[in-house]
This record gives C-alpha cells, sequence and structure tokens, in this order.
C-alpha cells in the first residue's frame, strides 16, 4: 500500500523531497502516490507543497517513433542492399538475416510494414541525410554511416528517460518495463546495422542538450509539460498508520436501500417545493435562487385530489397545525424548473408509497441538482446531492444521528458537527457539518431532519410513519476525503482530465 510507504518513510525520515522521484524509485504510479499524499494533507497526517517542473514529454508522433524506429531509419531499412522500385518500397517487408530471439524477429517484423505517411516523412528525410540514391528506376542504399539517424529515436528516448529520472541502465529494468524492452529492441536493431553497439548503448542516458531538443521540437516530436508534485513532511496528525475505512460502496450496502429514479431534472414547483409544505412566497421560490423554465414554462400533469389537500394545508394547515394562512395558487404550483434538490423525488416516492399501501422503505438517489448560485471555490450552480430516506413506524432523531454517523465513520470522515436548522418540511432540522483540514474551517456537508406531518399527512400516510431524511452533497465530502479546496477542481469544464483518467473505476457486481 503506496499510503503506508509515504507514512513508514517519514516515521524514519524528515522529507519526502520529491514525489516523482519517492515514485519512480519504488515503483508507484505517481497518479496514485498524489492521490494519497492530498488525502493525508486532507486529514493534517502530512504537509504537502506543490513542485511544480517544466519537462519535455514525447508527442504521440514522437511515441510512434521511439517505440518503431525514425520514419528515416524505417526506410533505410527496408531497402536491401540490391536495391528496390519505389512502389515496392511502400509495401515492403524486408528480412534481415539476424539471429534474433523470437521477440526480438517480432519487433523487427513490426517495423518493416510501413504507414504511407511514415514513408513519406521517411523518404524526404533520408533523402535530405543523402542516405538514398533515387535512381530512375531503383532506389538504393548509399554506404552511409545512420548513426545520426539512430540519433533521433535515442534523442528521444534521452527525453523519455530524463522524464522518467533514470539515470542508468540497471535502473531501467524496474523503472519501466515496457520501455526498457523497447530500448533494447532499438539497441538490437542499430546495433546490428551500425555495428557499435556500445555507442548508442550509452547515448540514451547521456543529457539532452539544448540544439537537440529544438530540434525535436520542431519536428513537433516532443512538446512541453508542467510536470505537478509535490515536498512532504509530517503534519500535525501524524501517525505511521492511519485507519483503514470502508469506502467503497458495496452490492450489500445498496441492497439494502431502494434507487429512486431521478432522471427528470425538470420539476413543477409542485413537486419541488409544495408537495414539501415550502410556502409559495419563501425566498428560495425566487428567480434569484431557482431556474425557471421558459419552454415548456408549466407542468401538464398534477395529481388533483392531492393538489387540493396540500392547498388546504398550506392555507389553513390541518393535522393540528395552523398552516401558513395565505392565498395558495395553482399558478405558481405549476411553474417547471429545473430541481433545487432531490427531495422533490422523495415527495413523489413518498406519495407513491402512500397511494400503493404503506410498508416500510429504504430510499436512496444520488443525481444532479441545480440552483442559481454565485459560483466560487465552494459553490457550483449545479452539484450532486446523496438522498436518502427511512420510512418506518416510531423512528426518532436517534436514528437520524446514528445514520450519518455510522455513514461518515465509514467514509473516514471524523470531525463531524451537527447544528439546528431549519427546513419548510422538516422538523427538527439539523444541518452537518465536516471540517475541513485544508480550508481549516467547518463546511457544510449536508442537511436533514424529520418530514414534518403537514408533509406526510396530505399524502395519505399513516400517522404513525416517520421519515428520517437527509440531502448530502456529494462534492463537499468529496473534497474534504481528497484535500480538494476547489470544487471546480471535481466537476465542471475546469477539472483535470488525468484525474478522470487514472482514477480507478468503481464497479458494482449486479447478478
Ligand atoms: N433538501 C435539502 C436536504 C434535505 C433532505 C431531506 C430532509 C432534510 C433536508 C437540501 O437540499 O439542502
Amino acid at each position: 500500500m503506496a499510503e503506508e510507504v509515504v507514512l513508514g518513510f517519514l516515521e524514519k525520515n524528515d522529507e519526502i523531497s520529491d514525489s516523482g522521484e519517492f515514485a519512480s524509485e519504488r515503483g508507484i504510479d505517481h497518479q496514485e502516490l498524489t492521490n494519497i499524499i492530498k488525502s493525508l494533507h486532507g486529514f493534517r497526517f502530512v504537509n504537502a507543497q506543490d513542485i511544480k517542473r517544466e519537462r519535455w514529454v514525447l508527442t504521440e508522433e514522437g511515441r510512434t517513433y521511439a517505440a518503431a524506429g525514425s520514419p528515416e531509419v524505417q526506410v533505410f531499412l527496408a531497402i536491401p542492399p540490391e536495391g528496390i522500385s519505389l512502389e515496392e518500397l511502400q509495401g515492403v517487408l524486408h528480412w534481415f538475416d539476424v539471429e534474433c530471439s523470437p521477440w526480438e524477429l517480432k519487433f523487427l517484423a513490426l517495423t518493416r510494414k510501413m504507414d504511407p505517411a511514415v514513408f513519406k516523412i521517411g523518404r524526404s528525410q533520408a533523402i535530405k541525410n543523402q542516405w538514398l540514391e533515387m535512381g530512375k528506376q531503383l532506389v538504393t542504399r548509399k554506404g552511409v554511416d545512420i548513426l545520426d539517424s539512430t540519433n533521433l529515436v535515442f534523442r528521444l528516448l534521452r527525453v523519455e528517460t530524463q522524464f522518467l529520472g533514470v539515470k542508468s541502465e540497471p535502473e531501467l529494468t524496474w523503472k519501466s518495463d515496457e520501455f526498457a524492452q523497447r530500448l533494447r529492441f532499438h539497441l538490437i536493431t542499430n546495433c546490428f546495422v551500425i555495428g557499435c553497439g556500445h555507442v548508442v548503448l550509452l547515448a540514451p542516458f547521456q543529457v539532452i542538450g539544448p540544439k537537440e531538443i529544438d530540434a525535436l521540437k520542431q519536428r513537433k516530436l516532443i512538446a512541453p509539460q508542467t510536470w505537478k508534485g509535490y515536498s512532504v513532511r509530517k503534519g500535525p496528525n501524524y501517525a505511521p498508520k492511519r485507519k483503514k475505512f470502508a469506502t467503497d460502496l458495496t452490492r450489500d450496502n445498496l441492497q439494502r436501500f431502494e434507487e429512486m429514479p431521478t432522471n427528470n431534472f425538470v420539476e413543477s414547483s409542485f413537486w419541488n417545493f409544495d408537495a414539501l409544505f415550502q410556502p409559495q412566497q419563501h425566498p428560495a421560490r425566487d428567480s434569484h435562487d431557482t431556474f425557471f423554465l421558459q419552454v415548456p414554462p408549466t407542468t401538464k400533469f398534477l395529481p388533483e385530489d392531492y393538489v387540493e389537500r396540500v392547498k388546504r394545508v398550506h392555507e389553513f394547515g390541518g393535522y393540528g397545525s395552523r398552516g401558513y394562512e395565505y392565498d395558495w395558487k395553482r399558478e405558481e404550483a405549476n411553474k417547471n424548473l429545473l430541481r433545487t434538490h432531490t427531495t422533490a423525488v422523495s415527495s413523489r416516492m413518498l406519495y407513491r408509497l402512500a397511494q400503493e399501501g404503506f410498508a416500510p422503505k429504504k430510499y436512496f438517489s444520488i443525481d444532479r441538482v441545480f440552483r442559481n448560485e454565485a459560483v466560487d471555490r465552494t459553490h457550483l450552480a449545479e452539484f450532486h446531492q446523496i438522498e436518502g430516506l427511512v420510512c418506518d413506524r416510531g423512528l426518532t432523531l436517534g436514528d437520524l444521528i446514528g445514520v450519518f454517523n455510522d455513514f461518515f465513520t465509514r467514509l473516514g470522515m471524523s470531525k463531524l458537527k451537527f447544528k439546528p436548522a431549519y427546513n419548510p418540511y422538516t422538523e427538527p432540522s439539523m444541518e452537518i457539518f465536516g471540517y475541513h483540514e485544508g480550508l481549516k474551517k467547518w463546511v457544510e456537508i449536508g442537511n436533514s431532519g424529520m418530514f414534518r406531518p403537514e408533509m406526510l399527512l396530505p399524502m395519505g400516510l399513516p400517522e404513525d410513519v416517520r421519515v428520517i431524511a437527509w440531502g448530502l452533497s456529494l462534492e463537499r465530502p468529496t473534497m474534504i476525503l481528497y484535500g480538494i479546496d476547489n470544487i471546480r477542481d471535481l466537476f465542471g469544464h475546469k477539472v483535470d482530465l488525468s484525474l478522470i483518467k487514472k482514477n480507478p473505476l468503481c464497479r458494482i457486481g449486479i447478478e
């Protein structure tokens, strides 16, 4: 485990001065190490400082040449000593009489079949280098030393060795197997052509000079890249081991809950607000906070008898409540919007459950919601909510607190704070805060409560049924867990694609 390697190293040493070197010396993937460092930093197990370096990396074209040989060498090698016609040359599969092991032969064979584009570049470079005699009928090789040409590949390999931090040949095997194989392949092909293996053997480990870099850059075979890493020291919460948490969502976890259908981002104000006993003059229902739809502006269908009961509870109360004592307007309820919370789906589900006949249920959903918010480091106008609810007879606030303690300790978030809050649809209500070590402040990660009778009873649920419910941000706890201090690094167009490419996929087996 890379995390134990980091913590173990810091137990005996003051500092990891360069995460890149640390990763490559230990055969750890640097991206994986970076994620671990960020997470440890988030929990103040370590202090991490950014390091940035400008590096040259091979472009896709550069990588093909590093793997298959430079185009000019490919062309040169494809020409037999007696010469060849141009047409033939293009499709040639020429064979050199060499003694190689089977995999070496396979590599050699691969390079002989030439792509027409590579052929064109290779031919013009080979002619420019004066390696080829272009007769009317025949193309023949000139008796040349192609050390220069092999250098193209070796220059590329040298860029790569520097990038990998490889300093000598023995290091190669454990630095990168694939790279070592490629290098070996070039040594074989090029040694036998130029017959002076020791010269090229040394070449990859020489530091590449600015002139060579320039030439490679001009041929677009290399490109600059900013490499980001960390230097790491012990943090205030340092311990040689971190308690492990079950962060994976297992099939077993999921099976105990039913997933709510959250595939409609457009919702009516009725299900998003009115059914939740949210009065029509509530500020959240203003266009400053909510995105209303222009087309289509209103919903087509609402269950009429239920709408009537909702109207009555808003206006006059009932079920032991006074209601809000205002004039409830159907037009307000009809307005379409982008749902502001997935609790809109919870209200639909509970209504449906009441129609079907009550049975104890556990529901969850994870999906997108929208709010007309000013975007900053911790806010986006669209984000994801993890919604959950449990309905059964006789549930209490203690059950709700129990669920959170269990849920968040399993996610590895130990510093939690609950604060009394207000929601029109829950009583009591609690906000949940988690401490963000990086931002050095408490961050709200969710909101919760027990649904009010004014919401449940008009639906037709039995009187003793209690519903504990919560809506958590998906992004906030993720930021805390991974030490990310800007939500835009996690979601939206500024996300670093390598984060997506390199992070493991979570797959949940369904039989
Ligand atoms: N809908 C609330 C979360 C919540 C869900 C369920 C009960 C209480 C609160 C929000 O978006 O913040």
